[in-house]
């Protein structure tokens, strides 16, 4: 029997927010977290996400993060999600369990192991084992491009009958005929979340049951909304916003993720600093500049269609 993760919605992976000088913005955090679940509408949040920052966070700060999203989960009653990306199966064990023991974390979010590129049934084995000896519900992370390691539909289907696995943010770069095969024959109790943001909308009309998306630390309330207009099968004012969604999330990840988010987010107050950690580099100006436009105008077209949406709901 799987634990009842009802993933269902908008998850907002949040960003880090440093100072000027990288050190983290705690307040800023719990802000952010607050709005996304409030104002913003969002199902739950994942913590420690690639948006995160995670590769280049301490194990302190990494502490910090989850404390502080778990406080602002726990007053809104929303699930949390943690990331847990690591090559190291043991080590990744230890991690679970220990958010495993605050009680507060709702499943862990886990990537097929970086870099070693194990093969498939070594990928398979990595996850089994997270599944029976890490103590937390898991949602598997499939995203090939970051870690060189693809996954069948018949692997990501055998991984969705684990009891302890609930569900898979998918995030290959396509929507292809291995996407419909999986959403049309997924695993009961198993929930496909969209992760490319570009192409959520197509994923959510072909039955995605929501999203995992970086771009929600702007515009949360749409992003939210997209995904419930297409559950209410809304498809005209859906497929409006969704095309200007897209154009927003192509223009925040014009550059490595979560750069331009935290140029806007600084742009429109949110946090303190646009700054990135090495490796990354703070994004340029004129990117900044693009996305925040997007970032800030909702079209006529779209607003007539939420109007519509509503009327006929
Ligand atoms: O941190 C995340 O979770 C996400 N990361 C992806 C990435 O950086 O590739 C994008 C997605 O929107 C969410």
């Amino acid at each position: 029997m799987k634990p009842d993760a009802n993933l269902t919605g908008l998850f907002v992976p949040l960003v880090t927010p440093f100072t000027d000088d990288l050190r983290l913005a705690p307040d800023a955090l719990a802000r952010l977290a607050h709005e996304a679940l409030s104002a913003g509408g969002a199902r739950g949040l994942v913590a420690l996400g690639t948006t995160a920052e995670a590769a280049t966070l301490t194990g302190e700060e990494k502490q910090a993060v989850v404390r502080i999203c778990s406080a602002a989960c726990r007053a809104h009653g929303a699930p949390l999600i943690v990331g847990v990306g690591t090559n190291d199966t043991a080590a990744a064990i230890t991690t679970l369990r220990e958010l495993a023991q605050s009680g507060d974390v709702t499943a862990a979010l886990v990537p097929a192991p970086p870099y070693t590129r194990p093969g498939e049934a070594g990928t398979l084995a990595h996850f089994t084992a997270l599944a029976e000896h890490g103590g937390l519900p898991l949602v598997i992370y499939d995203i090939p491009y970051r870690t060189g390691q693809s996954l069948s539909t018949s692997t990501l289907k055998a991984l969705g009958h684990l009891p302890e696995v609930v569900g898979v943010k998918y995030a290959t770069g396509a929507i292809d005929a291995a996407s419909m095969e999986l959403l049309g024959s997924s695993p009961p109790g198993f929930a496909v979340l969209g992760g490319d943001d570009a192409v959520i909308s197509p994923l959510l009309a072909a039955g995605a049951r929501g999203g995992i998306l970086a771009s929600a630390n702007v515009r949360t309330a749409d992003y939210a909304e997209l995904i419930t207009l297409w559950q209410r099968d809304a498809a005209g004012p859906a497929r409006r916003l969704g095309a200007e969604l897209a154009r927003l999330s192509a223009a925040l990840f014009a550059e490595p993720n979560p750069t331009v988010i935290k140029g806007v987010l600084h742009a429109q107050g949110r946090i303190p600093s646009p700054a990135v950690r090495l490796p990354l580099l703070a994004a340029c100006a004129d990117s900044v500049r693009r996305a925040t436009d997007l970032a800030t105008t909702r079209t006529r077209q779209s607003h007539e269609g939420h109007r519509e949406a509503e009327a006929a709901a």
